[in-house]
């Protein structure tokens, strides 16, 4: 428990280290380090240094290290393509309290998107919130982003985590499957997203969900992320019902005023509890 404890507050400073650096993409939130903040994670306990007490044996093959990539609660906001004010809309979600951002961007304009992932990487960074990138892992490892989301279209989470690291955060597209959900669980994903729950204007043929399914989830041990059609006003039973996170698109960045969209959503969370199951 007391190297668990060496092992923990080493990190904490390697963070800093890293994210100073310019080595982590995302952090902060509960989020723990790429392969390079995992790698100065260690190179603080060998060396001594910070608080660092006593050298932590090493980890056992396929352990997870230190604490999870992911945990908290709260607005998962998700950017609705091309768009002029893409950093200012991102910053106002920022301010209004997202929790996690993601970068989604379906046009094939390979030098724009890579440009505007590499902004975000910085703005979530000087933030402390996780940036990931939706469906393109080359793309987040170009960027720097703390992650990537993956569904049935796209890369395997193996390739995902042998390009992005340990530390990345490699999050999995269930749809409504908890068949699916427990595969991904046992292939690594770092959290498990559920939806569409509501009908979605930005994905009309989205596979549809039920509450329900967030309750048996719950059982992986993982955070679950619940999305499609999600607003303010019909998101509360799906925190209830175990969502750790409400990922949005159109209730965020569809809004004249981002910022006081997203703060709708911080406030919903901050109101609402699980229920037992
Ligand atoms: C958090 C989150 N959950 C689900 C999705 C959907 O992923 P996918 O099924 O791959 O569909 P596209 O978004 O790629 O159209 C997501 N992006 N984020
Ligand atoms: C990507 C995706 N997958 C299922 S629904 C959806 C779109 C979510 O966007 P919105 O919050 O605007 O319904
Ligand atoms: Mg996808």
């Amino acid at each position: 428990m007391a190297e668990r404890l060496v092992v923990d507050e080493a990190a904490d400073h390697a963070h800093e280290l890293a994210v100073g650096l310019g080595l982590h993409g995302g952090g902060g939130g509960g989020v723990h380090g790429s392969g390079a903040y995992v790698e100065a994670a260690n190179s603080v306990i060998v060396s001594g240094r910070g608080r660092a007490r006593k050298r932590a044996p090493p980890p056992r093959r396929g352990a997870r290290l230190m604490r999870p990539r992911l945990s908290g609660r709260g607005l998962y906001a998700i950017t609705d393509g091309p768009r002029a004010d893409l950093l200012d809309a991102a910053a106002a979600a920022l301010d209004g309290g997202a929790a996690l951002l993601q970068y989604r961007d379906k046009t094939a304009d390979g030098p724009r998107r890579l440009q505007e992932a590499r902004a975000l990487a910085r703005l979530c960074a000087d933030r402390g919130v996780p940036l990931i990138v939706n469906d393109d892992v080359a793309l987040a490892a170009a960027a720097g982003a703390a992650g990537v989301h993956l569904g049935e279209e796209d890369a395997a989470i193996a390739e995902a985590r042998a390009r992005l690291g340990d530390g990345a955060i490699i999050g999995a597209s269930c749809y409504d499957s908890l068949a699916r959900a427990r595969q991904l669980a046992a292939a690594g994903a770092d959290y498990l997203a559920f939806g569409a729950f509501f009908p979605s204007g930005t994905k009309p043929g989205a596979r549809r969900a039920a509450p329900a399914l967030l309750r048996e989830a719950r059982a992986l041990g993982l955070p679950l992320v619940a999305i499609g059609g999600i607003t303010p006003d019909n998101g509360g039973p799906l925190i209830e019902a175990g969502a750790d996170y409400l990922a949005v698109i159109a209730a965020v960045f569809g809004a004249a005023d981002v910022r006081a969209a997203a703060r709708r959503f911080a406030d919903l969370f901050a109101r609402t509890q699980p229920h037992s199951p």
